[in-house]
């Protein structure tokens, strides 16, 4: 029903050449017709694997059991005294508890109510159709990898939803264990094709020798698509996490050890202009435990439909080949003489996969579309940076509409709907518990703690309920921010270092001062943001260039200059990262101050740290984000700040490397941003 369907052409970024992305309403024909013919339509997938074969529950649990690397396990463990009788009882334990079925019938339930409360919380669910069909006909030629964003609880309903709208073979999708107690849901969820895994395992041989078979069985066998999170968990945050490799390189080892000649892997962006999520996640980052998966729980969160959630964006990316990916990292000569299941990945094998995650999570981003709200969020900010709550509506569409010019620029795809003001104000209806517009004609920004969502099970939370009143709403917006930060950090990286070697507009700095710089931060953030392996240099020049660009600053030979100290754009981007220069700043100088036996204590400390340093009007309270914190700790050991030693007692201890810290609290000490944190340092 062509009329029914909306077209919506998305402007890719100028100067690429690229043509006009077109996204189509998966909803708009579900708004005219009944969900219940719908759901039980005659449905038949179209696009199967030439040489999948379809495998029962039983079939796929024989072949794992008999496979040469479940067999060679468990004569291992048989040596090392065990009995085999009970492993291979063990072995029918796992692939009970983690195996899948894929039963039309239940995914018929899903296509019945999901539309139904699609519909409701949202507006439009868009999605590029020749994505849709690019996969269609890739999932013919060779098994696909499906690699989806975790923002959110909805993005697998999502992805299957796609599968069942477009008559797409349905994916089987790795579940961590949280979802399988649920009452009747576990279930269901199971029955449409979700296989159950421990969320970590390696070092179990057992579960990890039948793990990686049964992955490699529908990977192999039956070309049915196989769809994880390459991140392992939703990002709380907002923005990309590192990639887990332990499921991307469990399916690269079918390429690696010559068992299959090509895989492809498919990038899904899923960006949402509300996040379901997005007050659980704030607190979740302030140190709240996440409640656990319950139906109950599910039934209670109902009040969710009475919500607005805005638009969703999918963009099915092109798919990557593992074969050109990896061919040129890795040598599979060297292990055609061993059997592969008697052949583990190599480390160089690893790095390659490593690699491959980070490739594909950039991929991913590419795909992203912007939202208004994304851009609003960054000058909201700015104004809680001031110690203010509110601005002028003009200001805020103004702002908002150079902001959006530029990111345009740089490489962003935005929704705008009508103009920039017409969607500014369907923003702040979307978001009206952060924002709203007022009488006066002032956007207030909203004070979002709720005692309720503050209770911790028991678990003591070291903030103090005063930080929270600022912090739960700053959360909030960088939630929003950083699902475009990954545009902005390059350049942001280029300001800071720009920043930290003190240029002012009569100074100048050489290109290689500056590089050397920029890869010291590049490194230091290189968990919190995603940068390709090996691509530094590329990564500098996109970062000068943008600021070039944008006239912030001139290269004239080797000699960098800053033009008049710094513009607006140089003082959005500083303003952007400023809470991640304080976390770090913190965790850095906590870190050095003495030895650590609890690492869960130093990421107490240095929040606390944090929160030492801020005062209402710093702008600044996302830097009690446990996940910045974890990440400085992660790249500090990474680079030498510490070392890691285990005590008699058999605790691992975190020695701070004092030097080496210290430097890097100086550099980050001179990062500092607002003046009103410089006194409380
Ligand atoms: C019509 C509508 C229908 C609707 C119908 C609805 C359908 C509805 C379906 C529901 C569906 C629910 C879906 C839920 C969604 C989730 O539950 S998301 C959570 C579960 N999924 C994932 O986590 C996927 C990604 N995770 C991974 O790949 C992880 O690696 C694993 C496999 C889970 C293992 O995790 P882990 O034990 O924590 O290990 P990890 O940290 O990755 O690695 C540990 C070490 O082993 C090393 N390592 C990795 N691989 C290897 C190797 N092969 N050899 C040697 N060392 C290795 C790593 O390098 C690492 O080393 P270090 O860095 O520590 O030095
Ligand atoms: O991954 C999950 C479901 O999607 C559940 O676990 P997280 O709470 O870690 O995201």
């Amino acid at each position: 029903m062509e009329g029914a369907v909306s077209h919506t052409a998305l402007s890719e970024p100028s100067g690429q050449g690229k043509p006009t992305c077109q996204y189509i309403d998966l909803l708009a024909e579900r708004r005219l017709s009944s969900d219940l013919r719908w759901a039980i339509r005659e449905w038949k997938s179209v696009g199967d694997y030439k040489y999948g074969n379809h495998l029962t529950r039983k079939e796929i649990f024989d072949h794992v059991l008999q496979s040469d690397r479940v067999q060679h396990t468990i004569s291992q463990l048989v040596e090392g005294g065990k009995d085999q009788e009970v492993l291979i009882n063990e072995v029918q334990e796992i692939l009970e508890q983690m195996g899948h079925t894929q039963d039309i019938s239940v995914i018929r339930q899903f296509a019945f109510v999901l539309p139904k409360i699609m519909k409701r919380i949202y507006g439009k669910v868009m999605i590029n159709e020749e994505g849709i069909e690019k996969l269609r006909s890739t999932l013919v030629e060779t098994p696909v990898v499906l690699l989806p964003t975790h923002r959110s609880y909805a993005d697998f309903l999502l992805v299957s939803y796609i599968a069942y709208h477009f008559n797409l073979p349905l994916p089987v999708i790795a579940a961590g264990m949280d979802f399988m107690s649920m009452a009747v849901i576990g279930d269901k969820l199971r029955g449409s094709g979700a296989f159950y895994i421990r969320r970590s395992f390696m070092d179990n041989t057992l579960y990890w020798a039948v793990f990686q078979e049964y992955v490699q069985t529908i990977v192999e066998c039956t070309g049915a698509p196989l769809e994880f999170f390459l991140e392992g968990t939703r990002s709380r945050s907002g923005k990309s996490l590192p990639p887990k490799i332990g499921l991307l390189g469990c399916v690269s080892e079918c390429w690696l050890r010559g068992r299959l000649p090509d895989l492809a892997i498919v990038p899904i962006s899923i960006s949402y202009e509300r996040t379901l999520e997005e007050k659980l996640y704030a607190y979740e980052l302030l140190g709240v435990p996440k409640p656990k998966e319950s139906t109950s729980g599910l039934l209670k969160a109902t009040s969710i439909l009475k919500e607005n959630y805005g638009d969703i964006y999918i963009t099915v990316g092109d798919a990557v080949s593992v074969r050109e990916f990896l061919e040129p990292r890795v040598d599979r000569h060297l292990n055609v003489a061993t059997p592969s299941h008697l052949a583990p990945l190599s480390r160089t094998e690893l790095n390659a996969c490593e690699s491959l995650g980070y490739h594909m999570l950039r991929k991913i981003q590419q795909g992203v579309v912007t939202s208004v709200w994304n851009v609003m969020c960054i000058h909201l900010q700015r104004v809680l940076s001031t110690g203010q709550w509110s601005l002028p509506f003009d200001t805020l569409v103004q702002e908002t509409v150079w902001l959006i010019d530029l990111l345009k620029r740089i490489g962003a795809v935005i929704s705008v709907e009508g103009g920039v003001k017409e969607s500014v104000e369907r923003c702040l209806e979307i978001h009206r518990e952060v924002a709203r517009l007022g009488e006066d004609g002032r956007v207030h920004i909203q004070c979002l703690h709720n005692h309720s969502l503050a209770a911790t099970n028991g678990k003591k939370m070291s903030l103090k309920g005063k930080s929270l009143i600022n912090a739960v709403t700053e959360q909030v917006l960088q939630h929003y921010i950083n699902k475009v930060i990954h545009l902005l950090i390059r350049p942001g990286l280029l300001s800071l270092a720009l920043k930290s070697l003190e240029l002012t507009s009569q100074h100048t700095t050489t290109l290689e001062k500056l590089k050397s710089r920029f890869e010291f931060l590049r490194s230091l953030y290189g968990y919190d943001f995603i940068f390709e392996k090996n691509a530094e240099g590329r990564d500098f020049m996109e970062g000068l260039s943008v600021m070039t660009w944008c006239g912030e600053v001139s290269v004239v030979q080797d000699h960098v200059h800053l033009v008049q100290g710094g513009g607006r754009f140089m003082k959005t981007l500083l303003n952007v990262l400023s809470p991640f220069v304080l976390a770090y700043f913190c965790t850095a100088r906590t870190l050095a101050s003495q030895e650590w036996v609890d690492n869960g204590e130093l990421v107490a400390a240095s929040q606390l740290a944090v929160e030492k340093c801020l005062t209402p009007g710093s702008g600044q309270y996302s830097a009690l984000s446990l996940d910045s914190i974890r990440h400085a700790l992660r790249a500090l050991a990474r680079m030498g700040a510490a070392t890691r030693t285990t005590g008699e007692d058999g605790k691992v201890r975190l020695k701070p490397v004092v030097q080496l810290v210290s430097s890097i609290v100086e550099v980050l000490g001179h990062l500092i941003h607002s003046q009103p944190l410089k006194h409380k340092l």
